[in-house]
């Protein structure tokens, strides 16, 4: 940044201070909608994820089904949480990974409970 020379100790105030601000605004909104484009990128993925592991739960539900099994699977459920956390490297924390995961079972359960 520039700055006024000699300009006392109190001095050192930006050339154009609000030049500077505006670049600073300008950077700011470019780095932004970067970030956002990776986040777009990110979701992306994410929902082909989301769809593949809901057509495996679909197919575990129709073994269950046939076998007369509950669809709810609670060890199961404790036992991933606890893998997922045991491999979280974060920042997501230990609880948000349960959370995460609690809603994937959700969504599921729900599909297979529409095939019964
Ligand atoms: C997919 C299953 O059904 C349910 C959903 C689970 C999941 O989404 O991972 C795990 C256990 C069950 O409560 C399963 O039994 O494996």
């Amino acid at each position: 940044m520039a700055f006024v020379k000699d300009s006392g100790d109190e001095g050192r105030e930006p050339v154009n201070k609000q030049a500077s601000q505006d670049k600073g605004i300008v950077e700011n909104l470019r780095s932004m909608s970067a970030l956002r484009e990776e986040m777009n990128r990110i979701n992306a993925q994410m929902l082909h994820l989301l769809n593949e592991r809901a057509r495996v739960a679909v197919e575990i539900g129709e073994i269950k089904k046939r076998q007369n099994l509950p669809i709810v699977d609670e060890k199961r459920e404790r036992e991933i949480i606890a893998k997922m956390q045991e491999e979280n490297q974060g920042p997501v924390t230990d609880e948000q990974v349960a959370l995460f995961f609690g809603n994937l079972f959700q969504i599921a359960k729900e599909l297979q409970a529409d095939r019964r």
